[in-house]
């Protein structure tokens, strides 16, 4: 008998099809024009901060190729040191394995006042008294413009709870530097994005003054291999623009690929793993692909992975990009507020996340 799995996209599930689907519908098989895809390319960003337009165009047509096939690529020679990598990985295991579980309570998601901000543990109690298990514990923090080597304004960022060095001494400022340098990254990704869909290359920055992202570091214990759901993220989608994945030396992700298979991300030294997220994919009216992707860590080890998600203006509206509309393909996702879209989607995932909701609901965090 086929076991019953939780996904936050689909709720309660027996069949393996409904478990994948995604906010923008199941991508199992593309049907179509796409060969089979069985790797997930690596793509040399050193072009894509050349001075010669030339050069950057042909970087983006890599990236065009990549999100429209598997919706995945490596980068590499992506401009973040590797120290700031190191010191971030370090910090984030300090958190999870040298605090207590009340000490990382004291940042709960369900303390934010108003975000999906703050630690997650494994578990949360639900109204009715179940248990609301996640295979991982997580803590995320939101946009924070003193962190934004590109900041439009000075906005307000006291959503995000962070451990005084007396706890931890030095994890803001490592963490810190770490995100500045993806928020770096990332700025410099989107204008890469636009080149790939011909576009000016400022094009997405209209839709990134005070963009909804999210650094997240994710914690997995150990499971064994014969209890894959002990520890790992279930198969989604990422909601935002895109994500910039930072792994450990632990083999875990899987993307799906276009064949059905599931395919490996293995950590390469030196790389980040980009992927496409559901609000590019809309943008695009789903020529890029917000791939679906799982992690069961299964080795033997604990591991860490640090996403960094871009999302847009939360405040932006849905316009899907006029190239990408044909009579073939009309526009599918017009009007969708980004924002509404992300949180409707994150309270799925983390029901004691934003706190009026949560309270209502009587969603307790255990
Ligand atoms: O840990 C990983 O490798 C993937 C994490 C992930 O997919 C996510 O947090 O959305
Ligand atoms: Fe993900």
């Amino acid at each position: 008998m086929a076991t019953k799995r939780y996904n936050p996209f689909a709720g309660f599930t027996e069949n393996e099809d409904e478990a994948i689907a995604t906010g923008i519908g199941a991508r199992k098989v593309v049907a179509g024009e796409i060969p089979p895809i069985t790797e997930i390319p690596i793509i040399d960003l050193a072009d894509g901060f050349s001075s010669d337009l030339k050069k950057r165009k042909a970087v983006a047509k890599e990236i065009f190729t990549a999100c429209s096939q598997i919706g995945f690529f490596y980068v590499k020679n992506h401009n973040v040191a590797p120290e700031v990598v190191e010191q971030a990985q370090q910090a984030g295991l300090r958190f999870f394995q040298a605090l207590t579980h009340d000490q990382k309570m004291e940042y709960s998601m369900a303390k934010n006042k108003s975000e999906y901000y703050g630690y997650a543990p494994r578990a949360v109690k639900m109204p009715d008294g179940a248990i609301k298990r996640r295979m991982y514990e997580t803590i995320h923090w939101g946009y924070d413009a003193q962190l934004d080597p590109e900041a439009t304004g000075d906005w307000d960022s006291s959503y995000n709870f962070w451990p005084s060095d007396d706890v931890l001494p030095g994890f803001r400022e490592v963490i810190g530097r770490y995100y500045t340098s993806v928020m770096a990254l990332s700025r410099k990704l989107l204008k890469l994005f636009a080149l790939s869909l011909e576009l000016d290359e400022d094009y997405f920055d209209r839709f990134a003054r005070h963009p909804g992202v999210k650094l997240a570091l994710n914690y997995y214990e150990a499971a064994a291999p014969q209890n894959p759901e002990g520890s790992g993220i279930f198969a989604h989608s990422d909601l935002e623009v895109f994500t910039i994945l930072c792994q450990d030396d632990v083999k875990s992700l899987e993307v799906l690929s276009n064949t059905g298979a599931w395919i490996p991300a293995n950590p390469i030294p030196g790389t980040f793993v980009i992927n496409v997220g559901d609000t590019l994919s809309m943008w695009t009216n789903g020529i890029f692909q917000s791939t679906i992707h799982r992690a069961y860590n299964i080795e033997g080890k604990t591991r860490l992975s640090i996403p960094f998600f871009f999302g847009a203006d939360q405040d932006a509206v849905m316009e899907t990009l006029p190239s990408c509309v044909s009579e073939s393909n009309p526009a599918k996702f017009n009007g969708i507020q980004i924002g509404a879209y992300q949180k409707e989607r994150l309270h799925l995932q983390y029901p004691e996340g934003k706190q009026e909701v949560a309270k209502a609901n009587g969603v307790k965090a255990l």
